[in-house]
């Protein structure tokens, strides 16, 4: 699992070794860490290291002090180091240690100074650059970067858009807040990024999860000072363990069934998409409640499904999946509202998804997990906050997707999968994943309705086996969550498969829901099989 935390989780964490007076020694494995991953960074990119001319873009604080210290190393390896100051002060020993090691130093111009000498230089520097090391903020940093860096950090962007030059992030990308991955204003933007201690919030989660590319955590010897991870993200080995792999003595209905209300007459393909992703997905077996004639259409896809008019009362299921395609015409509305009364009162899991999250109980539940996009999740809180007046726009969501997020699962009690490149799931006991299987390609019509197939089955799979989830410390209300970050990341990696985009990266092509459907039962066996 890939754990993060705030920037105050980690300050507290380096506080014994700072009041022993090792704060020195913290920053020397810090840069260590720092130049071992611009050396990668360089030979990822097939640059001689010998020669190569690496540039410290360094702030005030220890962020700066990491990056001119990184820099004097790299200096032993044969790199030409040097350094562009960014404020009236630096770090005085990196700052020492990086002349000694024979760097030149260039000073921004600040507001007072009259002179420009030092941003023309700067910007020579940067031009000559194989390798930058952003050294200007980091966990110290608040409110975004403000001139000359902002500037700097423009210009800088144009160069590594171009391939001239790499660019390092010391800790986390200058001008985006380690906290929540959101940036107000000018930030930097990385190739790769070295942390130190743990994974930063801000890593995973908005604008931060772009900035950051790859991510390398630098061990510091503070690891086992630190609490609770603030954001979790799942990893294969996780994945094989969550995943409701069925046991020897297993039959469909130990396995889980999942009852879906989808879909009408007017809009049947709902109901087609999450039947056929719940089966590809493996659940014991799929109980469909609506009108006839979709039930045919069903039948049709998945002959496995059973398909019937009857009533969420007249049913037992281990799990709901509500709410994609429903109207109120046909009385699949009023479906929904019973599944969802019948969950709150009895505890099974549901899947609340598109129309369902409009007859969402006052009263919600951890086990009720819904699943918007940043629209509909706009939507939500702004019903849910029209007493206060406020508006929240869908701009707003994509800008503060972890704040929103966490917000909607306060208000609503419920567990919320935001939608995304990254999707972020959000627990009302504050248990918050985020995971970045996806590929680009997902983003088309259908995709959510399979997204949500595939957390029907899981939430049916796992309803009645807690075990795996408290075995990784996911127990109790967070397991909800932990199973819509499993559904997430099985999601995006049968995304992948189908674009035939391994990495995610927007390479490969088109594909369309029913080859993600098609490629959902492949990326469980890859998972699986390790
Ligand atoms: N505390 C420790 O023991 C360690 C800290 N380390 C490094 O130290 C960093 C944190 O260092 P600091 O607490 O000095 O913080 P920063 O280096 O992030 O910078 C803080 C300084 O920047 C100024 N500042 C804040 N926001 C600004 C803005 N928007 N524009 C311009 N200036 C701004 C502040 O006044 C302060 O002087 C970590 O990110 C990490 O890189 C590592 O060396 C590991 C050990
Ligand atoms: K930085």
């Amino acid at each position: 699992m890939l754990e993060a935390w705030t920037g105050a989780q980690i300050r507290a964490a380096e506080q014994p070794w700072l009041d022993a007076g090792e704060g020195d020694a913290l920053m020397r494995r810090a840069a260590h860490g720092l130049a071992g991953t611009a050396l990668a960074l360089l030979d990822s990119r097939n640059r001689p290291r010998y020669g190569a001319r690496v540039v410290a873009v360094a702030g005030s604080g220890n962020n700066g002090g990491d990056a001119l210290w990184a820099a004097a190393l790299l200096a032993r390896r044969g790199l030409k180091p040097s350094a562009i100051l960014t404020a009236g002060r630096a770090h005085e020993a990196g700052l020492a240690a990086l002349r000694v090691a024979g760097g030149t130093v260039v000073r921004l111009a600040d507001e007072d100074s009259s002179s420009t000498d030092g941003d023309a230089a700067a910007r020579r520097l940067l031009a000559d650059a194989d390798l930058v090391i952003d050294g200007i903020l980091g966990t110290g940093g608040s409110g975004g970067l403000r001139e000359p860096a902002a500037g700097l950090a423009a210009h800088l962007e144009d160069l590594r858009r171009d391939g001239t030059v790499a660019v390092l992030a010391c800790d986390i990308p200058s001008g985006v807040d380690a906290d929540t991955g959101e940036a107000e204003a000018a930030h930097v933007t990385a190739d790769a990024t070295a942390t130190f201690g743990g994974a930063k919030s801000g890593h995973l989660a908005g604008v931060g999860e772009t900035a950051s590319g790859a991510l390398t955590v630098v061990p510091i010897g503070i690891e086992d000072a630190l609490p609770e991870p603030d954001v979790r993200r799942l990893q294969p080995a996780d994945l094989r363990a969550l995943w409701p792999t069925p046991a020897r003595s297993a039959q469909k209905y130990s396995r889980g069934v999942l009852g879906v209300i989808a879909g009408s007459p007017q809009y049947p393909g709902a109901a087609l998409l999450t039947t056929a992703a719940a089966a590809a997905a493996g659940v014991g077996m799929v109980r469909y409640l609506g009108p006839s004639s979709v039930g045919t259409l069903i039948n049709a896809r998945t002959p496995d499904a059973v398909c019937s008019e009857q009533q969420p009362g007249d049913v037992h299921v281990q799990a709901w999946l509500a709410g994609p395609g429903t109207n109120d015409d046909d009385g699949q509305l009023d479906r929904v509202r019973a599944a969802l009364a019948a969950a709150v009162a009895d505890g099974t899991p549901a899947v609340v998804d598109a129309g369902g999250m409009s007859v969402l109980p006052d009263a919600g539940a951890a086990h009720l997990v819904l699943t918007p996009h940043a629209g509909e999740l706009a939507r939500l809180l702004t019903d849910r906050l029209a007493a206060s007046g406020e508006q929240v726009e869908r701009a707003d969501v994509e800008a503060r997707p972890l704040h929103h997020a966490r917000l909607a699962a306060r208000i609503t009690g419920c567990t919320v999968l935001l939608k995304g490149a990254t999707t972020l799931v959000a627990g009302p006991d504050g248990a918050v994943f985020s995971q970045a299987d996806a590929t680009p390609w997902l983003s088309t019509a259908g995709s959510g309705d399979v997204l949500a197939g595939i957390l029907g089955a899981v939430l049916a799979g796992v309803a009645e086996h807690p075990e795996p989830a408290e075995r990784l410390g996911l127990g109790g209300d967070t397991r909800w969550a932990a199973a819509a970050a499993v559904a997430a990341a099985i999601h995006g990696r049968a995304g992948r498969l189908a674009a035939h985009d391994p990495a995610g990266t927007g390479a490969g092509g088109p594909l369309h829901a029913t080859a993600v459907i098609d490629a959902t039962a492949p990326a469980v066996r890859a998972v699986l099989a390790g």
